[in-house]
């Protein structure tokens, strides 16, 4: 029986997997290539679903991370792609609080052994927030390096943000980490599709679990009842505490007849008008966040 080969996306909250995720779908779907994707979200509902069209199958696992909290989940849901859908590939999108090794381990069970091929884990790193690391508290700079670490690929994504220096430096820094890896510098998670299909996992002597310290993160959703100010939004995220690492949703403000698609990872906003209705939902993801102070903050807008 032919295997169906399993790719992980990792990379911390708001790097580009997502970004690259559709990329892949691009490529496969020009090979005519049978495709599934496991979404993990570490929310209680997803934004990023949206992005993958209708006719993939997909399917969600949402709440938690699949490398702790929901793995469990994580069997059920691959063995019902498996039995419904028999795909050629399965891309898994984690959490960017995912630790690599750990999904890897979920999806190394006994019980796939004879089912799935395990072609490797791409890791993308947003160029930036790796220079700014020694900013962000010491979990989310280890989990940063674990990712590094046990890739097979790395994808330094937004090259466009970075200067030729910094290239470079990040480019040798990754590197000296974990020399086995194929690193490139993209934008928008762009990438050589036929380096990556010729992927072959290596597993390294030394893929061992490192004990991380648990990443104290939260998530909270805020549902929108009316349309808002665009001024005072633009006002609430310059007061935005440093911690909060990544928001994605709909919004809509008051002019417009269609919501925007809101996305913010690492200080950075950005927004993309929608030309049909959305849920008015927004996801944060932050670290020691006064999750009731922000439903305050956002009632006023
Ligand atoms: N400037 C720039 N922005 C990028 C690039 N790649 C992705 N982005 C933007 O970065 C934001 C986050 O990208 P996503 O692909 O959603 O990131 P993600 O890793 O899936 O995020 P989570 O699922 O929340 O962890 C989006 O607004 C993207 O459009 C890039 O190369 N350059």
């Amino acid at each position: 029986m032919k295997k169906t080969e399993v790719y992980i996306l990792s990379g911390f909250l708001g790097s580009g997997k997502t970004t690259l995720l559709k990329e892949l779908l691009l490529h496969e779907k020009a090979e005519g290539r049978k495709v599934a994707v496991l979404m993990n979200e570490f929310g209680d509902i997803s934004i990023d679903s949206n992005e993958v069209d209708e006719d993939i199958p997909l399917k969600e696992l949402l709440g938690g991370c699949v490398c702790c909290t929901i793995q469990d989940k994580l069997e059920g849901q691959l063995q019902s792609l498996l039995i419904e859908e028999k795909p050629d590939v399965i891309y898994l999108e984690t959490t960017g609080a995912a630790h690599p090794v750990e999904t890897m381990d979920s999806i190394l069970s006994p019980y796939f052994a004879d089912r799935l091929c395990m072609k490797g884990i791409i890791t993308v790193v947003d160029g930036k927030l790796w220079l700014d690391r020694k900013k962000m508290s010491p979990s989310v700079q280890q989990l940063l390096i674990e990712q590094v670490r046990h890739g097979n690929m790395l994808l330094i994504n937004k090259q466009d943000q970075l200067t030729e220096e910094e290239k470079a430096r990040i480019t040798f820094e990754l590197q000296s980490i974990n020399p086995q890896a194929f690193t490139l510098l993209t934008s928008y998670s762009k990438l050589p599709f036929q380096r990556l299909k010729g992927m072959v996992m290596q597993f390294a002597n030394d893929t061992v679990k490192t004990t991380i310290q648990t990443l104290q993160l939260s998530s909270f959703v805020y549902p929108f009842q009316h349309t808002i100010s665009a001024e005072k939004f633009e006002a609430f995220l310059k007061e935005l505490p440093d911690t909060i690492y990544r928001i994605k949703g709909y919004i809509q403000f008051h002019q417009n007849k269609y919501p925007d698609l809101f996305q913010y990872s690492y200080g950075m906003p950005l927004m993309m008008r929608e030309d049909m209705k959305m849920p008015l939902n927004l996801v944060f993801i932050g670290e020691d966040v006064n999750w009731k102070e922000m439903k305050d903050k956002l009632d006023m807008l």
